[in-house]
C-alpha cells in the first residue's frame, strides 16, 4: 500500500463526515441557502489567496523539477481559475467587490490558512505538501461523489463540475505522487508528521464547510 493510500484510509471517518455534511448534501440537491454559499465563496477567496502562497513556498522548496512545476502551476491556477469561478458566483449570488473586500476571515478560514503558513515557515517540505494534498484530494472525492446525484438544474453546477473534471483528477494524482515520493525518501518521524499534517488539513476542510453552513463569525 502506498503512503497516500495509508493516510487516506486513516482519515476515512473524516471523509465520511465530509460527504455526509448538510452543506454538501444541500449543495448537491440545489437547496443550500444562497446565504450559506455566499459565506463560503467569500471565505474561499480569502483562503485561496493564502493557499496560493503556500503552494508557491512548496514550489520554492521542491527538490525536483516535477515538484517545482506542479506547485508553481497550482499557485497560479489557485489565483486564476478559482477566482474566475468565484467572480461568476459573486455576480450570480449578489456579492459585491466591496462586500468581499470588507470581509474578515472566520476562525475556520484563518485556522486553516495560518496552519499552512506555519508549516511553510517552520516545518519540512514533506509536512507542507502533506497538508496541501487534502485541498486537492478531498475536493476531487467530493466532486465525484456529488456529480452523479446532483439535482439538475442546480445553481451550484459550475462548482460541482469544476471539482469532478477529469483534469482536476489528474492534478490530484500528480500531487499525490509527489507526496508518495517525498514519503518514500523520508524517515519514520517525518512520515508520522506528514500523516498528522494530512489529517489536520482534512479536519480543516470539514470545518470550512461547517463554518459556511452555520455562517460562523467570531464569538467575540
Ligand atoms: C477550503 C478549500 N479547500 C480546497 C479548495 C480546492 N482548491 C483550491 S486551490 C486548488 C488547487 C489549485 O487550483 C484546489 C483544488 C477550495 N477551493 N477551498
Amino acid at each position: 500500500m502506498s503512503f497516500c493510500d495509508e493516510i487516506w484510509q486513516d482519515v476515512e471517518p473524516l471523509r465520511r463526515s465530509i460527504l455526509a455534511h448538510p452543506f454538501l448534501a444541500e449543495l448537491a440537491a440545489g437547496t443550500l441557502p444562497p446565504e450559506s454559499f455566499r459565506h463560503y465563496i467569500v471565505q474561499d477567496s480569502l483562503y485561496l489567496a493564502e493557499y496560493s502562497r503556500a503552494l508557491a513556498l512548496a514550489a520554492a522548496r521542491a527538490p525536483t523539477a516535477a515538484g517545482r512545476l506542479e506547485f508553481s502551476d497550482g499557485a497560479k491556477v489557485a489565483v486564476q481559475v478559482e477566482e474566475a469561478l468565484h467572480q461568476a458566483f459573486f455576480a450570480s449570488f449578489g456579492v459585491t467587490a466591496q462586500m468581499a473586500a470588507n470581509s474578515e476571515a472566520t476562525p475556520a478560514c484563518l485556522g486553516y490558512t495560518s496552519y499552512l503558513s506555519a508549516l511553510a515557515a517552520t516545518r519540512s517540505y514533506e509536512e507542507l505538501i502533506a497538508a496541501i494534498l487534502p485541498c486537492f484530494w478531498v475536493y476531487w472525492e467530493v466532486g465525484c461523489a456529488i456529480k452523479p446525484r446532483a439535482a439538475a438544474p442546480n445553481p451550484y453546477s459550475a462548482w460541482i463540475d469544476t471539482y469532478a473534471a477529469p483534469s482536476f483528477g489528474e492534478a490530484t494524482a500528480r500531487v499525490r505522487a509527489l507526496v508518495d515520493e517525498a514519503a518514500s525518501n523520508a524517515g519514520t518521524g517525518t512520515r508520522r508528521a506528514m500523516a498528522d499534517a494530512f489529517r489536520i488539513a482534512t479536519r480543516f476542510e470539514w470545518m470550512f464547510w461547517d463554518s459556511a453552513y452555520h455562517r460562523a463569525t467570531w464569538p467575540i
